[in-house]
């Protein structure tokens, strides 16, 4: 491939597979940001816009913006603190997806049912700085030190299955439904941080003058994710009841008001959370609201 067809282009790292992958192509389609991917290729450009993007795996991506190798990137926030580039990367929006969290866990039945019975023993993690940096502090809590220190082991996968191979006490690891934790006779006894999918840019000042691009893509990222939070609700209602109507569906700025042909009634259109469509439904019946309906929004721009 032509290295100058990357020449002056924003690039826009991606996580290659594992959990983030997937719903990251649902956001450069949402944004427009249209590209054919050469088989086995980890690089392509953007066909309308000046960007190119760069295929990594989620734990790589926080350096490469870091270093600034590349501008922009989706990863999660906690590989960013495991790769300790809170500082050098800005977080630019919450992305809503890869929701986890990292627990310490331990075997159900075994000896170490909190955090001090397991200090002091092995835990295996593939986050060995935040759970190093959480063990430190236990450990100096109960006053370890030397040998008797918990001692961190680095594993990069299928660490639930340590403690039942004899290798860990405890492991750290990532928790969403807690099936693989509970498969594997575990359960959470502290946890470490919370986390989801971030939008990130790189802080390195030589990547500045992408900045226009940057703020454009982040607007757009930022209209889909409303796009999925919000619907539009219309409704048909007296003009008297109109007060209590907008206190319900106030919308961003205002409820949108139109006259109907039938005197006295009035149309109304507000945007509204989607997880609270339902309840907003029943309170718009009980004020005598008619013909209510909810719309998706395909995307948007607030
Ligand atoms: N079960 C999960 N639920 C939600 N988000 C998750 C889950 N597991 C991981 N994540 C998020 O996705 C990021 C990447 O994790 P993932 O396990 O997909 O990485 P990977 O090792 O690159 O992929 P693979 O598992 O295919 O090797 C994590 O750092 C975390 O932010
Ligand atoms: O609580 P759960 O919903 O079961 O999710 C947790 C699992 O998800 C992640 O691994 P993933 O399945 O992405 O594969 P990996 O172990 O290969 O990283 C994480 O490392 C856990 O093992």
């Amino acid at each position: 491939m032509n290295a100058d067809l990357f020449n002056g282009r924003l690039l826009f790292a991606i996580p290659k597979k594992g959990r983030l992958h997937e719903k990251c192509l649902e956001i450069l389609a949402g944004a427009d940001i249209q590209f054919r991917r050469p088989n086995r290729l980890d690089v392509c450009v953007a066909m309308n816009h000046p960007i190119a993007l760069v295929f990594l795996p989620a734990s790589d991506i926080p350096s490469f913006v870091g270093n600034g190798d590349v501008d922009l990137g989706i990863t999660g926030h906690d590989v960013i603190l495991e790769a300790q580039m809170q500082d050098r990367v800005t977080e630019v929006h919450r992305l809503g997806f890869g929701k986890c969290a990292l627990q310490i866990q331990t075997p159900e039945n075994g000896p170490c049912q909190s955090v001090e019975d397991l200090a002091g023993k092995r835990v295996v993690t593939s986050f060995e700085v935040l759970a190093g940096a959480y063990f430190d502090k236990i450990d100096e809590q109960l006053n370890l030190t030397g040998d008797q220190k918990t001692k961190i082991q680095y594993i990069g996968g299928s660490v639930e299955a340590a403690c039942a191979l004899g290798l860990a006490d405890g492991i750290v690891d990532l928790v969403e439904s807690g099936d693989t934790m509970r498969a594997a006779g575990l359960h959470a006894i502290a946890t470490v941080l919370q986390t989801e999918a971030v939008l990130i840019k790189s802080n390195v000042p030589h990547r500045a003058h992408h900045a226009p691009l940057i703020d454009l893509i982040a607007s757009r990222i930022a209209g889909v994710l409303a796009a999925g939070k919000f619907v539009i609700c219309e409704y048909n209602i007296r003009r008297d009841a109109l007060p209590r109507a907008a206190a319900i569906t106030p919308g961003r700025r205002a409820p949108t008001v139109s006259p109907l042909e039938e005197e006295g009634w009035v149309a109304v259109s507000s945007m509204v959370e989607k997880k609270n469509a339902a309840t907003t439904m029943d309170e718009l019946v009980k004020i005598g609201a008619e013909d209510i309906l909810i719309f998706n929004l395909d995307n948007c721009r607030v």
